[in-house]
């Protein structure tokens, strides 16, 4: 059994960064068990409700927010969180060279239906800024919190999953993903449709006339409405997940957001063999001008990354 610290000690990257993904493991294990007790007592959507005792109560996803920012207060490497649920970045005073962005809790309209959710995080040198490309990230990952807490992790050359185990210790499942290259499966949010760019319209119905169309194969198409079940799945099986700019959500740049949703979870498709692109360029290329900024975002399979990247060419 390889526990993440072993693996951690073994890899050929600072002690410090190192240190980076001990501390959001830390507080994805403590997340994860938050939300289990969550759906055990009934509590998934606390959302402006008040408890027993006449307190407001958070949602999760402000309890989840606090629990990075709690982890990363204890981790002196640590100097900046940029959250989603926080409108500003927090400085915090120490002599820290990491930023951390995340989202704390990502998919939570799926946790009333006990469906995987997720916590996504990407890890940047401090004193560069706030605002660098996702090719400058130095570390990503997320942890899934499904039948087992999954926790993904990519240094950049590859990507590796640690599962949580009864003991609470996180133990290595897979040294190095790799995402096929070829796939027949896409997610998209098809109810959209009417919303899509000429590109995305050509792409996904090129996958709906299956063997009968130019792609020749039958496709499956699978929606979670949780970004990190649908990329945990791409990951380990293949496929393409798509979120893009569209005529409702063009004038926010997107649906996504590109600091904490978009450029970690490129970094570990591109550390595991695949590709993004916003349509017009690799989602690692995009240079932020806000910290909260969206992206249109797609990602997976390379073969299918390059399909819809032909699209937008010609389109
Ligand atoms: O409502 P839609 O169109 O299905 O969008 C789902 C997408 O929105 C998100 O839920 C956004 O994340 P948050 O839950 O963190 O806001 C993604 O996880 C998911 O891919
Ligand atoms: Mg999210
Ligand atoms: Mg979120």
């Amino acid at each position: 059994m390889t526990t993440l610290s072993n693996w951690l000690a073994a890899q050929s990257v600072d002690a410090k960064l190192a240190s980076v993904m001990t501390t959001m493991a830390a507080a994805s294990a403590e997340i994860a068990a938050v939300l289990r007790q969550s759906a055990i007592s009934g509590q998934t959507g606390l959302a402006g409700h008040t408890n027993v005792q006449g307190e407001d109560q958070k949602a999760l996803d402000v309890i989840s927010n606090d629990i990075v920012l709690n982890h990363i207060r204890q981790n002196p490497e640590i100097s900046i969180l940029v959250s989603e649920e926080l409108d500003e970045p927090v400085h915090i005073e120490n002599q820290g060279t990491y930023l951390v962005a995340t989202d704390p809790l990502d998919g939570s309209s799926n946790l009333d239906v006990n469906v995987t959710v997720g916590t996504i995080f990407s890890i940047l040198d401090a004193r560069k800024g706030l605002l660098q490309p996702g090719s400058a990230q130095l570390g990503a990952g997320y942890a899934a919190y499904g039948p087992a807490t999954s926790f993904v992790i990519t240094f950049g050359p590859s990507a590796a999953v640690f599962t949580l185990n009864d003991d609470g210790v996180f133990v290595l499942t897979t040294e190095k993903l790799a995402v096929p290259k070829a796939s027949a499966e896409y997610a998209i949010n098809t109810a959209r449709e009417r919303l899509w760019d000429d590109a995305t319209k050509g792409y996904v119905a090129e996958n709906v006339a299956g063997e009968t169309g130019p792609a020749g194969k039958r496709y499956n198409m699978r929606w979670i409405g949780s970004m990190v079940a649908d990329v945990h799945r791409i990951l380990m099986r293949g496929g393409i997940f798509l979120y893009p700019l569209d005529s409702e959500n063009a004038a926010k740049g997107g649906r996504l957001r590109l600091l904490y949703e978009g450029n970690p979870m490129a970094m570990l498709v591109a550390a595991a063999g695949g590709a993004s692109t916003t349509g017009q360029q690799s989602v690692l290329d995009v240079v932020p001008t806000d910290i909260h900024q969206r992206v249109p975002v797609v990602l997976g399979s390379a073969d299918e990354v390059a399909r819809v990247v032909a699209w937008y060419a010609q389109a």
